[in-house]
């Protein structure tokens, strides 16, 4: 199978940069006239009209009958949907988190918090705790800590390392019907009044983030203790929100909005910019090219900077759940592949485990590989050895046997520097990548039927019910 590379085509410009991201398409495996031909299609499904339709409130999300707002929650326009309210919240957001840090909030003893346990799960804790892990400062006076899967050892582990005088809780759940969040916040419950906390002095120890307003009223917390999120926003794509709550309080109020500002600029590019520069339509159209037409089915994201690990499982999340459909709103098969399965890992480390597979295993894989041009540390000789790697491998994945059926499309993704502004972009880059490609395939990325299931039958499993039989129930209703 003797595929081009889009480099060998004159004339093509196979890179584009915008708000500090360079992306490079040179290694993708098509011909000029192929890209030519994807830019067509671009145009002719209006790829970047439905895009503006999203931004500007249209019921993207047809199933739930929603909008798909997630952009509004950084945007500075007044003219923004819904700019008043969420302005309104950012803003009792973060002063709230302002006073946790600068000790105005304290612990109900006085002391000053010094950790928060976030307990959310999925979208309520996949973009936290990526930020968190990108931006957080190696001696931290404040850490956070994720309670998400369902698991006594991690609770124990993180209860282990907290002190609940000097600990805010942040009960984070969309729905606020997550059997998980639920389990874990009635347990962290249980420790703080173990320890004496009760009444009017829990109130200083525990806040929620919902979409459901009763959410305070149901956790027995005053109303100053609830932050608000809409049902407009999807819990993949909240991090924006006031579910970036942990994190507004972790990293400073500034940084908080700095990664705002960041997610902004990236809308506004992709809003403005055509489709042959525009770094999210070219990723969707990638991936879409790769998927259909290449039979690849998986895609591999490798950031070759430590910051970026967590980044790994919050795509996957954003990408499988969104795209993980073989079927249009209307219930029409989709002919062919769709969304590609997400994974990767820390690059380097990737390279001493499952590179050889890459290199020369039985598979067709689209791999991103990220760095950056500014190392975020002091350490000269290891971020030398660390970008030798990175451009060495970028060459290396894609030099494979010509006439082997097995091969790889790489795309190479660079910041400037990672810093609150880049990591935003980034992160809303592939936001626009997902819901572009969720129009070129027909699908909506904005439900997730399969995992509202998953939650049903676990519900009933758990009230003595056998799963195999509660399916075929639910099939047979259909
Ligand atoms: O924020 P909630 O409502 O607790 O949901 C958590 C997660 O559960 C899911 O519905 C399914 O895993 C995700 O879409 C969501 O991010």
């Amino acid at each position: 199978m003797l595929l081009p590379f889009l480099r060998d085509s004159a004339g093509v410009n196979t890179s584009a940069t915008a708000c500090g991201i360079r992306l490079d398409i040179s290694r993708q495996r098509l011909s000029a006239d192929d890209f030519k031909r994807l830019l067509e299609l671009a145009e002719s499904k209006g790829l970047l009209d439905a895009f503006k339709r999203m931004v500007q409130g249209e019921v993207v999300n047809a199933s739930e009958g929603r909008a798909a707002l997630h952009t509004s929650l950084r945007s500075w326009n007044p003219r923004a949907p819904h700019y008043e309210e969420v302005a309104r919240e950012r803003e009792r957001m973060l002063n709230f988190a302002t006073m946790v840090r600068d000790g105005r909030w304290r612990g109900c003893r006085g002391d000053r918090i010094t950790d928060v346990i976030n307990i959310g799960i999925g979208g309520s804790e996949m973009g936290p705790h990526a930020v968190w892990h990108a931006l957080h400062p190696a001696k931290a006076d404040i850490h956070l800590h994720f309670l998400s899967s369902v698991d006594g050892v991690l609770l124990e582990r993180i209860l282990a390392q907290c002190n609940p005088r000097s600990t805010l809780v942040v009960v984070s759940s969309k729905s606020f019907t997550t059997r998980e969040t639920q389990v874990n916040s009635a347990a962290v419950d249980q420790w703080l009044l173990d320890n004496g906390i009760v009444g009017a002095d829990r109130a200083k120890h525990m806040v929620v983030v919902s979409a459901n307003p009763h959410a305070a009223d149901v956790m027995c917390l005053p109303a100053q203790n609830f932050f608000h999120l809409w049902d407009w926003v999807g819990g993949r794509f909240s991090v924006w929100s006031a579910i970036g709550l942990p994190l507004a309080i972790g990293l400073g109020a500034e940084t908080f909005r700095e990664f705002l500002q960041g997610a902004n600029e990236m809308d506004r590019h992709a809003f403005n910019t055509p489709v042959e520069e525009n770094l999210p339509a070219l990723l969707a159209l990638m991936a879409y090219w790769n998927a259909t037409r290449l039979e690849i089915t998986s895609h591999c994201m490798l950031p070759y900077d430590e910051r970026l690990r967590v980044t790994v499982p919050w795509l996957q999340q954003l990408e499988m759940e969104s795209l993980g459909k073989t079927v249009t709103p209307e219930g029409e098969r989709i002919p062919g592949h769709t969304g590609l399965s997400v994974w990767g890992s820390n690059g380097n480390e990737a390279q001493h485990s499952f590179y050889q597979w890459l290199r020369e295993g039985t598979g067709r894989t689209s791999i991103d590989i990220v760095w950056s041009e500014m190392p975020g540390h002091r350490y000269a000789e290891h971020y030398r050895v660390l970008l030798a790697n990175a451009r060495a491998q970028a060459e290396a994945l894609v030099m494979r046997d010509p006439a082997s059926p097995y091969f790889n499309a790489v795309s190479t993704i660079v910041f400037d520097a990672v810093t609150p502004r880049r990591l935003g972009a980034f992160m809303a880059m592939y936001e626009h990548k997902t819901t572009m490609l969720g129009s070129l395939f027909g699908i909506n990325p904005f439900d997730q039927p399969g995992v509202e299931l998953g939650k049903r039958l676990s519900k009933r499993a758990e009230a003595g019910g056998d799963p195999a039989r509660i399916l075929r129930e639910e099939a047979d209703r259909q």
